[in-house]
């Protein structure tokens, strides 16, 4: 299969659906403007509703936007049919021809291209060897399980080497083993093919696991574009913080700023923080935010909030604390348990932070 590496963009991208009867609208999105590179993977991920779906197919031209452009590579495709672009879909739900076989399911979008029979066959195993199917050519798709078939959905789409390739929730009706194999083969697929794709998912695991970039949404805007390092490390927002993973918040006060960093007062105790939103001043509250391995546990009344262990729960690499604090139950990650003190359930015991790993946001 041949490499073909495009970028797409959209610009100002709008989507409004009119419900004439009862004279509403939903903007499903609104004002979208982003470029993916060539052989880049980037999910769209968002609770439920905010705008991935009608992204995605407005890409795939099975919608057309209210307003803005699209572009692959340099060509505006906004207004063109579906056929006529080069993009490939594979959806939740499969979509596999029940009467034919994998090999004709794989084969049918060449045949629509009057290939030669040599070809197609070559193109067909070269596809079926590549998603681990070579030998279930002749089962029909009823005779294979969920994680195979979503392959022969790939086999499919890949097969006609489309420029950009658009994934639709692909793992969400498997278990969660199979989800964790197959997220990293499409990695590794869509990395070895070269090929630009959009992922949608509101799985922030499979999102952090899978994307060059992560563009978060939320009712049909653009909260966030950034690698998954940038998304978890540094948030734009508590909204984006609290989507890509666990995490508490504390008020703080800032009480002044140093070379680029700020100051903060938490409990009594002052905190040099290196990232903050840049808005913030002295004088201002604060909401400090803190993932689970940026908190470290000690001895009751050694640490900056005191707490009392409800319930430990073993990971094998970590262990997760919950603490019952005056914020509420905090979670405490404890890599490497094996070579860490764990306290008991039941044990009095206070929370520290590490302040490189937090960031602070206007409240
Ligand atoms: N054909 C349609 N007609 C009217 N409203 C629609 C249509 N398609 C989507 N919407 C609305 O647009 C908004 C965005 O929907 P969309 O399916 O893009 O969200 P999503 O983020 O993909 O959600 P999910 O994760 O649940 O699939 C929702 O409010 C939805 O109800």
């Amino acid at each position: 299969m041949k490499k073909k590496q495009v970028s797409l963009r959209l610009e100002n991208v709008t989507k409004i659906f009119k419900d004439r009867k009862n004279n509403t609208e939903v903007i499903a999105v609104n004002n979208s403007t982003f470029e993916i590179k060539p052989g880049e993977l980037i999910t769209l991920l968002g609770p439920s509703g905010c705008g991935k779906t009608t992204t995605l197919r407005m890409v795939a031209g099975f919608e057309l936007p209210t307003k803005g452009k699209i572009y692959i590579g340099n060509e505006d495709v906004t207004f063109l049919p579906p056929n006529k672009r080069d993009t490939a879909t594979v959806f939740q739900s499969y979509g596999l021809f029940p009467h034919m076989t994998v090999f004709d399911n794989v084969a049918y979008g060449l045949k629509l291209r009057k290939l030669s029979r040599e070809e197609i066959e070559k193109r067909v195993f070269e596809a079926l060897e590549m998603v681990g199917l070579k030998d279930l050519a002749s089962r029909a798709p009823s005779r294979l399980s969920g994680g195979q078939q979503q392959r022969v959905a790939l086999a499919r789409s890949i097969i006609v080497e489309p420029a950009i390739l658009l994934l639709d929730e692909p793992l969400s009706n498997l278990d969660a083993l199979l989800r964790e194999q197959m997220r990293i083969e499409i990695k590794k697929i869509q990395r070895k093919l070269g090929i630009t794709a959009i992922y949608v998912t509101h799985d922030r695991v499979e999102a952090m696991s899978l994307s060059d970039r992560i563009i978060v949404m939320k009712d049909g805007k653009i909260m966030q574009i950034g690698t998954p390092v940038e998304i978890y490390e540094d948030p734009i927002s508590k909204f984006v913080a609290g989507f890509i993973g666990k995490v508490a918040f504390f008020t703080v006060d800032v009480i002044g700023k140093e070379n680029d960093n700020i100051v903060i007062d938490f409990k009594g105790r002052k905190l040099i923080m290196k990232k903050y939103d840049k808005e913030l001043n002295s004088g201002d509250k604060g909401v400090l935010m803190a993932r689970p391995e940026s908190l470290i546990l000690k001895e009751e009344k050694e640490g900056l909030i005191e707490g009392r262990i409800k319930i430990n729960v073993y990971l094998g690499n970590t262990v997760e604390s919950f603490i019952d604090t005056e914020y509420g139950e905090i979670m405490v990650q404890i890599d490497n348990p094996g070579q860490k003190k764990i306290f008991p359930e039941g044990a009095a015991v206070s929370i520290d932070i590490v302040p490189e790993l937090c960031k602070v946001f206007k409240e």
